[in-house]
């Protein structure tokens, strides 16, 4: 903490006091626009899937800003998208669920990609949700020239008053502070809604989930594009202070078995290494993991395999 803030009210903002802030912002938009890495950026640790292609966060992730000023409690939502399957109109229903309920709904919208009838649509079903802030979050810039960028501002402006507009760069953290300042400034007066330390409150064996998830995925994207999930089965301390990690990788046909396993399953194996790493930083700890690949026939459909692997 700073001199400054250290003497208190009449020394900040023009003399006024900034009181503590506290609530919940989602971020919203058309896949791949940015959002799980705008989470990470804000929140300080890997917490969501980031990855190239769309469609690949699930779950309400939360994710806890701390700032001196106040907390910012992230909802990472899935992508608005019509629904085609038992899953997908779970997803919507959770996004519907998640959006009714925050304070503010940052919308991000790419400045190096033109302004579309996806954003259109997007932005309408924001109107049904009133209670909500809205912010237009201008992602990538670092991808975007200074005209491309201002053109694109201008669009903004025209498809709503917006509460705040504020361009961004997750990659070269331009501006983030400055975004988490508007969020914050947005939020309602309150204590701490979360401890200090926290920086999520999703169940650790989900994450450690959604890190095997991605790494399964990475590579094998457009032959498993939303047929893969992950779950922990089992933990195990061992007496060698390594922890063992019992996990299921569930695919939805026999033929998907196979491309994850690979040749002997010298994939699977690869796969396994790089979850392995990143769950070790995670947990701060060594760790051994056991990967088993399982065929739950169309999972995706199925109630009673949604259930089991989390999505209720
Ligand atoms: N250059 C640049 N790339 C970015 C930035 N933010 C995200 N990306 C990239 O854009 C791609 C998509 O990012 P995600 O964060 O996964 O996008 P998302 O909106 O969460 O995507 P879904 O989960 O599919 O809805 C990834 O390849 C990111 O590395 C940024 O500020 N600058």
């Amino acid at each position: 903490m700073s001199q400054e803030q250290q003497r208190g009210p009449e020394t900040g903002d023009g003399g006024a006091e900034r009181e503590y802030r506290a609530g919940f912002v989602s971020f919203v938009g058309r896949p791949n626009v940015g959002k799980s890495t705008l989470t990470n950026a804000l929140v300080g640790e890997k917490i969501a899937i980031t990855s190239p292609k769309p469609q690949t966060t699930r779950r309400a992730i939360r994710g806890i800003a701390h700032r001196e000023s106040g907390q910012l409690i992230i909802v990472d939502t899935p992508g608005l998208h019509r629904p085609r399957t038992l899953l997908g109109e779970r997803l919507n229903a959770l996004v519907e669920a998640t959006l009714g309920d925050v304070d503010v709904i940052g919308f991000c919208i790419p400045a190096n990609e033109k302004l579309g009838p996806g954003d259109r649509f997007i932005n309408e079903r924001l109107n049904d949700f009133p209670r909500a802030k809205k912010v237009a979050v201008l992602t990538k810039v670092d991808e975007a020239s200074k005209s491309e960028i201002i053109d694109q501002l201008t669009r903004l402006g025209e498809l709503r008053e917006w509460d705040a507009v504020v361009p961004i760069s997750s990659v070269t953290r331009e501006q983030l502070d400055v975004l988490a300042d508007v969020l914050l400034e947005l939020m309602p007066v309150s204590p701490p809604l979360y401890e200090a330390e926290q920086t999520t409150d999703e169940g650790e064996d989900d994450r450690i989930a959604e890190l095997i998830r991605e790494a399964a995925l990475d590579g094998v994207r457009d032959e498993l594009p939303h047929s893969l999930a992950a779950t922990v089965e089992d933990r195990e301390e061992r007496e060698d202070g390594l922890l063992e990690i019992y996990a299921n990788l569930y695919v939805e046909r026999d033929s998907q078995k196979g491309i994850v396993i690979g040749h002997r399953g010298s994939r699977l194996r690869d796969v396994g290494e790089r979850a392995r790493k990143e769950i070790e930083v995670l947990l701060g700890r060594r760790v051994y993991l056991s990967l088993r690949v399982k065929v739950l026939k169309e999972w995706q459909r199925d109630p009673k395999a949604l259930g089991k692997l989390g999505f209720n």
